[in-house]
């Protein structure tokens, strides 16, 4: 008898980004490490850890990296490959209370708004999830004061 063997899908482990919008612009950072993507810009976030949601893993970086409170909203529909075996989610996210800083794994933050959002080297799998919010927030433009 012929056996077939049965590929299941590999384990991934997400890595999710943040989304913090504030007064119609999103939050963008550059990375500092590894070297290969250090310049680049990025969604900020981390690597889920066991036992984590991916909103509280979100939650948990957002507080490490930039020292702010946030609450996650929605995730941007997809998922995006990274290195072999992490696949990238986005979530949108309100910031709750602090000034966000760059005081780990990045040296600068931006605030953009949709029109100029590209204007920054964005990390190729943020890309999508990028455009997606860009043009979520210019069919329905946060009002003054609200994310
Ligand atoms: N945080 C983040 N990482 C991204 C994005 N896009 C992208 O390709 N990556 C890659 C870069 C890293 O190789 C990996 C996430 O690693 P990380 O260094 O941010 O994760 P972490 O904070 O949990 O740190 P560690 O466990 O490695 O110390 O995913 C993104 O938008 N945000």
């Amino acid at each position: 008898m012929r056996r077939f063997r049965i590929l299941l899908p590999m384990d991934e482990r997400v890595v999710v980004a943040g989304a913090v919008l504030d007064g119609g612009r999103l939050l963008a950072a550059r990375r500092t490490a590894p070297p290969a993507l250090a310049g680049r810009w990025e969604l900020p976030g981390g690597k889920v850890e066991p036992g984590e949601t991916v909103p509280s893993a979100l939650v948990r970086e957002l507080r490490e990296e930039l020292g702010v409170l946030v609450e996650p909203l929605e995730r941007v529909p997809g998922a995006w490959p990274l290195a072999p075996g992490y696949v990238l989610h986005v979530w949108t996210a309100r910031l709750l209370s602090g000034e966000p800083s760059p005081l780990q794994d990045h040296d600068a933050l931006r605030w953009v708004t949709p029109e100029d959002a590209f204007s920054l080297d964005w990390l190729a799998p943020d890309r999508p999830a990028v455009s997606w919010l860009t043009q979520s927030m210019i069919s329905a433009p946060a009002e003054e004061g609200t994310p």
